[in-house]
């Protein structure tokens, strides 16, 4: 089906149309039309114009809305200030495109029209270590622009970059050969995230504990560590024991989360092992990177340490061994290359900024990263706690992911049992989680992604306010009236005159491929959490101001439901492309 024109883009073709009827003499131009709190859209394109022409704007303008046809889409255009055109829509031609709309599985949004390939790096934690707010914020926000790039008809290829690889394994594999058991689980194979993950913290604690006294272990360790690196085969067995628990944990977090992570798309540092040998030689060979004090580094003007002396990218250290910015490197090219991106995105802290900044400016120099290929980071703010510090425990440590999840579902079911108390308790269960997974996310989507922000969760599950419980609750009510409407189904009638607030809410209706848009080419899915929290609004105005059941008419009656579905349709696509699900009734 050829996607459904909103009623911004047919009114730009009317004064398109308008425009050059009026004035040929100006050849095609752009009538620039917003939208407008005077009336429904304002195009200011005929100051440019007249300039152009040498004329007098408002009598350009005054032309211009002389050949509107009358009678069609546009009821009134009006010239105002010094030569803008307001514009005002008919009802009817609302309700027309508002049920084009509604026949449409996509709801009108359009498929992008330079769609390609994103690979995008997100939801990367670290093997044997527990997951904190900071991982909470990349899952989050790469699953959202995940699922809103492949609805704009986007390519994309997910890439989990967990920790996996590193000096720190030596001291774990070396404990686990000396205490074989520690990683056997209770009962035989099933093992609980939760079970998986004290596992491995007792591990880590442990085996932390002998490295830091005891000089024998700690030399074992090391040599473990060159084991490991060159490939043993029982330091590697030993090294995926690790992998595999940590996986089993994640996975439950991601569970918890509502998140759909598939394995294959889990790729380690360690899964560019092979790869960093040939990324320091192309490097090297091309001049991108230079031997330093044994190690080999690429430089950057404006990067400078506070004692003005520059700070290099450092992609091997002088004992051989690479880090963190070799693996990137590999990625890059594995990406670009192999996997055919024409567009990376990696969700990650702010704090790793300058990282991926050098990373970045390095890969373009080598070649892997141009014009056609583009890297950016979708960089985001730190989670204070309510007293706008970084989020800690009272004891002062990192807050556990799951602690919060599971606090934010029990608030949130208390919540539910509160509005509706004749659920079971697991309905209460079930709706309860929906809603605090959901304020959790929200909270997180709903500001730009680049600010800090405070985590509270008395404000996240609250009914008033931009939260994702206002959202929900909206699109249960709306839900609630299609059912009482019984037989009388939702049914555009396009003679039927509408009311401001449902002109203002039809209006918006019509924005959502726009938002879509935004939220799309500017990574900013807090613009479409915006467009919602608006969208909610309207419908609140609509629905306190316009009585639905009981309309005047019947025609009217079946109109409003009409306004109803299309806004819960409209609410679940957009939620959903956050992640959030929207229960029938909560
Ligand atoms: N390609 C990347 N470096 N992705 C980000 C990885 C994030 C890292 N594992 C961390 O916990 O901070």
């Amino acid at each position: 089906m050829a996607p459904v024109p909103s009623l911004a883009s047919t009114v730009q073709q009317r004064l398109a149309d308008a425009l050059s009827a009026a004035l040929p003499e100006a050849g095609p131009a752009d009538p620039l039309l917003r939208r407008s709190d005077r009336a429904d859209f304002q195009a200011n394109g005929i100051l440019a114009l007249a300039k152009k022409l040498k004329g007098n704007p408002r009598e350009l303008a005054g032309r211009v809305a002389a050949s509107v046809p009358a009678g069609g889409v546009l009821r009134e255009v009006e010239v105002s200030g010094p030569g803008f055109l307001n514009i005002t829509v008919s009802d009817r031609a609302i309700t027309e495109t508002l049920s084009a709309r509604a026949a449409d599985d996509r709801l009108g949004v359009p498929l992008a029209d330079a769609a390609g390939t994103t690979v995008i790096d997100y939801a990367q934690p670290n093997v044997a270590k527990e997951m904190h707010v900071g991982h909470l914020r990349s899952a989050v926000i790469g699953d959202a622009m995940v699922r809103i790039l492949e609805y704009t008809g986007e390519k994309v290829v997910r890439r989990h970059h967990i920790g996996d690889w590193g000096t720190q394994f030596g001291m774990l594999i070396q404990f686990l050969v000396e205490h074989p058991h520690e990683l056997d689980h209770r009962d035989g194979d099933t093992v609980s995230g939760e079970e998986a993950m004290s596992n491995l913290d007792r591990l880590y604690k442990t085996s932390r504990a002998l490295f830091d006294s005891d000089p024998e272990f700690k030399e074992r360790a090391r040599r473990r560590v060159v084991d490991l690196q060159s490939g043993d085969e029982r330091t590697l067995a030993l090294w995926q024991r690790f992998v595999d628990e940590s996986k089993i944990y994640f996975y439950s977090v991601f569970d918890k989360l509502d998140m759909a992570i598939h394995d294959p798309d889990v790729v380690g540092e360690s899964g560019y092992n092979h790869m960093l040998d040939e990324t320091c030689r192309i490097l090297e060979e091309s001049g991108v990177a230079v031997r330093s004090e044994g190690a080999l580094c690429v430089f950057f003007d404006d990067v400078k340490g506070p004692d003005g002396k520059p700070v290099p990218l450092i992609v091997r250290k002088s004992n051989g061994g690479y880090g963190y910015a070799a693996t990137d490197l590999s990625a890059i090219r594995d990406r670009v290359q192999n996997l055919g991106a024409d567009r990376l995105v990696y969700v990650v802290d702010a704090r790793q900024s300058l990282h991926f900044k050098m990373v970045f400016e390095t890969a373009r120099r080598a070649g892997w990263l141009n014009d056609r290929v583009k890297a950016v980071q979708l960089a985001f703010g730190t989670v204070l706690g309510k007293d706008g510090k970084p989020f800690k425990t009272r004891e002062g440590e990192t807050v556990r992911l799951v602690d919060l999840l599971d606090e934010a579902i029990e608030r949130a079911s208390s919540v539910v049992r509160e509005k509706a108390q004749d659920l079971s308790a697991e309905e209460v269960a079930e709706r309860g989680t929906q809603v605090g997974i959901g304020a959790v996310k929200y909270a997180d989507l709903s500001t730009s992604a680049a600010r800090d922000y405070k985590f509270d969760l008395d404000q996240m599950v609250s009914l008033h306010g931009d939260t994702s419980v206002y959202l929900q609750y909206a699109y249960a009510r709306i839900q609630s009236i299609l059912r009482k409407a019984g037989d009388v189904g939702p049914q555009a009638h396009a003679e039927v005159g509408l009311a401001p607030s449902e002109r203002a809410l039809g209006l918006h209706i019509d924005r959502f491929g726009e938002a879509v848009d935004e939220a799309a080419s500017g990574y900013e899915p807090h613009k479409l959490a915006a467009y919602l929290y608006q969208l909610a609004s309207l419908y609140t105005t609509f629905y306190s101001e316009c009585p639905v059941l009981k309309a005047d008419t019947p025609a009217r009656v079946e109109n409003r439901l009409f306004l109803c579905d299309l806004t819960a349709r409209t609410l679940q696509q957009g939620m959903a492309l956050l992640g959030i699900r929207t229960p029938a009734r909560l």
